[in-house]
């Protein structure tokens, strides 16, 4: 369903590329988590896969079209159907959990409705689901910034859910996280991708989580795939040609 084809990013005034001929072909279903030292290319990567970073080469696939072909309009559509995560949650402190989830639903109404924040019962009611979901239906109308990393992460979660997502991106999600709290955002994650069957593909520093939790592990090293195949076979060899 998403597929990346001779894939190459060079930034600009950089001497070597940031990804180099990465040819990928994702399947709907798959937990996928993304390895590699700091500097391989992974944040690139996932920013090339919903459309955020433009190649200097190459395509991404989504649903036989390459969305760099796409005009803006088609392309804002696209975004709409991959959710995504970060490592710094990308939410807006002030506002409440309510109204950080609802803000998910912007790229598919029309932007006057966005402007002055009118939601129908509907929508409120389908955001309010998506927290429950991710169990926070107690804190629905704190403020964000007055909730721990963990809870932070879980409402960028339930703002990526209530887009419907077909896929679901995670740039470093867990990075600012302890390691009880990274578990149990991938726990929810799993949880989510078994219930949506969502193709998720995660960037992740932690080997024992993707281990854990991915059903592919794919390893960049600046900016190549050199690993690309089941969980159980990234053996501690495979560690070191990614780490060392
Ligand atoms: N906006 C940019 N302009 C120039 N070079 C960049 C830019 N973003 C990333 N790079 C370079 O591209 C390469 C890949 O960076 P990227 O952030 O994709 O790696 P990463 O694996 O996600 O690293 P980390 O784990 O530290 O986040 C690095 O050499 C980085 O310095």
């Amino acid at each position: 369903m998403l597929q990346v084809k001779n894939l190459n990013v060079i930034y600009p005034k950089a001497t070597e590329n940031a990804l180099s001929d990465v040819n990928i072909h994702f399947q709907k279903g798959e937990f996928v988590c993304i390895l590699g030292k700091s500097g391989a290319g992974k944040s690139t990567f996932i920013r090339c896969l919903n459309g955020l970073q433009r190649p200097t080469e190459g395509s991404v696939i989504l649903n036989d079209k390459n969305i760099f072909q796409l005009k803006e309009e088609e392309l804002r559509q696209v975004r709409v159907e991959m959710g995504m995560i970060f490592q710094h949650f990308n939410l807006i402190p002030r506002l409440s959990v309510m109204q950080n989830v609802l803000t998910g639903m912007f790229g598919k109404r029309p932007p006057i409705k966005n402007l002055f924040g009118i939601f129908s019962k509907e929508e409120k009611h389908l955001a309010l689901k998506m927290i429950e979901g991710v169990d926070l239906a107690q804190h629905k109308h704190k403020r964000v910034e007055a909730l721990s990393g963990g809870q932070k992460q879980r409402v960028a979660i339930a703002r990526a859910l209530l887009q419907n997502p077909k896929v679901f991106l995670g740039d470093e999600p867990v990075a600012s996280l302890d390691p009880g709290t990274a578990n149990r955002i991938f726990q929810l994650l799993q949880s989510i991708h078994n219930d949506y069957g969502l193709l998720t593909i995660i960037n992740v520093h932690d080997v024992i989580l993707a281990k854990k939790y991915a059903t592919r592990i794919i390893a960049l090293r600046e900016g190549k795939v050199i690993f690309d195949d089941d969980p159980e076979k990234f053996t501690d060899e495979v560690y070191n040609e990614v780490y060392l």
